[in-house]
């Protein structure tokens, strides 16, 4: 984890005056959080990002978190000796790999984080695409080197029902969301969890959809540390796609899409940075890259 410097009281008064537009701006807003299984490294960065959950709903904001669970799944199927891979950036998902993602995203991690945040009042409840009819999804295939392939029940979702969820916004509560979903038939299916958080926005016309991973933000040229990009454009991205590798193309698709289906702002930033969201959504630099509309322009909080 890394730590913040010692700052003065001026300084601290300083960083609370700078966060005093924004807290406007934010005042009712659902924030869509996706917290990627890459960035829940320890149990501190953990319990931080729980603070600023809270700190968030706190504020007078309305955040719903999407959690993704990969390396998770990946160090269980491993236990159990099922092997596993990835293509064009999903997990090629077998009926027994199926079981497993479903345990360990709704039954373990969604349960870990409903915990923490619950450590600070009885705020969060878990649910997953399963619930309330909250996702409809449908099978999709991977792109590899321009190819379809078949990669088994991982699925796309097609149709939100906001309703659970808006049900316990309206209550006060901050939802925890694991992305395995139904299709048509009540087949489960895996759903890469990026990709379910826009979808999850759009619906929800949230005005900031923030994702936590384990990079910076966006790199124009991977790895080279020195291309990282604080913003970008939608139309500048969809140029870019193309070239992104393994993660960050399900990741800067969903943002894409969610910038493009309405929701002002989509930002990739470091989860490995403790309290890194409350930077972003209170602070004038932000942190990692945002995308924006290419009609718009950010600007600071009015
Ligand atoms: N252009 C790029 N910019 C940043 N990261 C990239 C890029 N291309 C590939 N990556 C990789 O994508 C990873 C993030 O995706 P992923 O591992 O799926 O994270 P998460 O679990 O948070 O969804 C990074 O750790 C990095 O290794
Ligand atoms: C289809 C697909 O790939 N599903 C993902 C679901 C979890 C996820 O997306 O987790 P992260 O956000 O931590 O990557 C998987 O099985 O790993």
């Amino acid at each position: 984890m890394i730590g913040l410097p010692h700052l003065s009281a001026g300084q601290k008064a300083e960083v609370l005056v700078e966060a005093l537009p924004w807290l406007r701006r934010f005042q009712g807003a659902i924030a869509v959080i996706k917290y990627g299984g890459n960035a829940m490294i320890d149990d501190e960065l953990k319990r931080a990002f729980a603070e600023d959950v809270v700190f968030l709903r706190a504020a007078g904001l309305k955040p719903v978190v999407v959690h993704g669970g990969g390396p998770q799944i990946s160090a269980m199927l491993k236990k159990l000796g099922i092997d596993s891979e990835f293509r064009g950036g999903l997990r090629v998902t077998t009926p027994e790999t199926m079981d497993v993602v479903r345990m360990v995203l709704t039954g373990q991690v969604g349960r870990e984080l409903v915990g923490l945040i619950n450590q600070h009042g009885p705020l969060a409840i878990g649910m997953s695409g399963e619930d309330g009819g909250l996702f409809l999804a449908e099978k999709r295939d991977a792109v590899v080197d321009g190819e379809q392939v078949d990669i088994g029940l991982v699925g796309d979702v097609v149709e939100v029902d906001p309703a659970a969820v808006i049900d316990l916004i309206d209550a006060g509560r901050i939802p925890v969301i694991s992305t395995v979903a139904p299709d048509d038939d009540g087949q489960v299916l895996n759903v890469n969890a990026d990709t379910a958080a826009a979808a999850l926005a759009i619906t929800l016309q949230a005005r900031k959809f923030v994702v936590l991973t384990d990079v910076e933000g966006l790199y124009a040229d991977w790895p080279d540390k020195s291309s990282l990009l604080s913003e970008i454009t939608d139309d500048e991205l969809e140029t870019m796609l193309p070239s992104l590798q393994s993660g960050m193309v399900p990741k800067m698709e969903a943002c894409l899409r969610a910038v493009r289906g309405g929701v002002p702002t989509a930002t990739v930033i470091d989860g490995r940075v403790a309290h890194s969201l409350l930077l972003e959504v209170f602070t004038s630099e932000g942190a990692g890259t945002m995308v924006v509309p290419s009609s718009a322009q950010n600007g600071s909080p009015s």
